[in-house]
């Protein structure tokens, strides 16, 4: 079993560029395999999620030839290309693969099964079995979870409520979309990430946005969309969070995607008191991109609630260490969807960092956290959770004694290089 031992550090300072975002990486593979030609992707993140979703793509008939770790070209083979897989697809740990291929899966000519890890068979697919066969789609869970069995068919279009604000839900129903009889309507009750409608639409398909409610037509075909991917902001939300923590820091971050359905974490830290500028924005591939400045800063606490918490969804976790160190309580509501990420990550970061020293009261929907707290070091366990794993890492940098994070290897699902980004800034580990 991997660890890390992280010691007291300070005076972090530099520059530096993160691997692609997790979520576009996905969709830039998925979308060119079943689009027309050939497209290059460039940045791609070379994480197991995403390793994930190129070997089911493999699978089911797609060809990619990888230039080197990040540099990929995808030979689309068009919507009604894909052949049918000789054994069970297997998503290791990445919901967002499992969650989208349900979506593209249901409208093919073939019957297909979708399996993964221990961890990804805990994690609820009904959320978007039961809506895709609102769409008429054939598929069956295993009390509400994988493994599951799609049985490929003809899909009708309608309008669908989804329950939960979810691009992975939302996503898959527009990719059935794509193979619907009419258009497809997707309300969501809230905001959602939209990489996959503006990905969609600049390979173009018709999708048209209205507030909460999103409108794809079924497509004849889709456009190969050669791309670079920005760096991915929820893996620069941890060395945003170092660089506020350790004292005497100052970081700036590179061409980092800041659509603003994800930059709730800056925000946030923000509001906090944090001295934090996004500067030099611009557009890059249909995705805005930015580079972050960062100093050590003092924070005061916040609430955080509604449709702040979708736009950070994945940085709870160390948005939970920061919060130890912000005066006041600090709390976090609305984001009981924390309880069905990689684990239940109320209860595993609760755990954690009260085990170092820190006020972390757990509730049905979030946290109460009481700081500023002086964390202690010893050994904190990531429960095989990437983002708790790196979030107890910073966490790290600022206890009294070394903190050693057993369970490590997951880091590598969604930032490989972590470890050596961090080091580069100047901390000891
Ligand atoms: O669509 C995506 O790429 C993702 C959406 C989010 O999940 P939900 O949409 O289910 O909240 C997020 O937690 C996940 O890391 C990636
Ligand atoms: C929840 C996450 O990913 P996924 O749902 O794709 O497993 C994540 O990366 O934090």
């Amino acid at each position: 079993m991997k660890s890390l031992t992280i010691h007291p550090s300070a005076n972090l300072q530099g520059q530096c560029r993160l691997p692609g975002d997790k979520s576009i990486s996905h969709r830039a593979l998925l979308f060119n395999a079943i689009a027309e030609g050939e497209a290059r992707i460039t940045n791609f993140l070379p994480g197991e999620d995403c390793q994930a979703t190129l070997g089911c793509l493999r699978d089911l008939g797609v060809r990619v030839e990888q230039e080197d770790a990040t540099t990929l070209i995808v030979h689309g083979v068009g919507l009604r290309g894909l052949r049918a897989p000789a054994a069970p697809l297997n998503c290791i740990r990445s919901g967002t693969t499992m969650r989208l291929l349900m979506g593209l899966l249901a409208g093919q000519a073939f019957d297909t099964t979708l399996t993964g890890d221990e961890q990804l068979l805990r994690r609820p697919m009904e959320r978007v079995a039961a809506p895709l066969r609102q769409l008429g789609a054939r598929m069956e869970t295993t009390n509400g979870r994988a493994p599951l069995w799609i049985q490929g068919g003809p899909l009708n279009g309608g309008q669908v409520e989804i329950a939960v604000a979810s691009a992975q839900i939302k996503s898959a129903l527009l990719l059935a979309g794509l193979y619907a009889q009419s258009a497809v309507t997707v309300v969501e009750p809230g905001p959602s990430r939209d990489h996959s409608e503006r990905m969609l639409s600049a390979m173009g398909a018709s999708v048209e946005k209205n507030g909460l409610r999103v409108t794809i037509q079924p497509a004849a075909r889709l456009n190969a969309l050669s791309i670079q991917i920005p760096g991915d902001v929820s893996s620069a939300a941890f060395l945003i969070a170092a660089a506020v923590l350790a004292p005497h820091s100052q970081v700036k971050l590179l061409d980092v995607g800041v659509n603003p359905t994800r930059t709730g974490l800056p925000d946030m830290l923000r509001n906090m008191g944090a001295q934090i500028s996004i500067e030099d924005a611009h557009m890059q591939g249909g995705e805005a991109v930015a580079n972050i400045h960062v100093q050590t800063s003092q924070l005061k606490a916040v609430t955080v609630s509604g449709e702040t918490v979708v736009r950070m969804i994945d940085e709870f976790p160390i948005f939970a260490v920061l919060a130890t160190q912000a005066k006041g309580a600090t709390i976090v509501r609305d984001a009981a969807e924390l309880r069905v990420k990689e684990t239940d990550r109320i209860a595993t970061t609760a755990e954690e960092l009260n085990r170092l020293g820190a006020d972390v009261t757990p509730t049905p929907d979030g946290f109460i956290i009481k700081g500023p707290t002086p964390l202690r070091g010893g050994e904190a366990d990531s429960h095989g959770d990437h983002r708790l794993a790196m979030a107890l890492a910073v966490a790290g940098l600022i206890t009294s004694e070394p903190l050693t994070v057993t369970n490590t290897h997951c880091i590598g699902d969604s930032f490989p290089g972590f470890e050596g980004l961090l080091r580069g800034l100047g901390a000891r580990l």
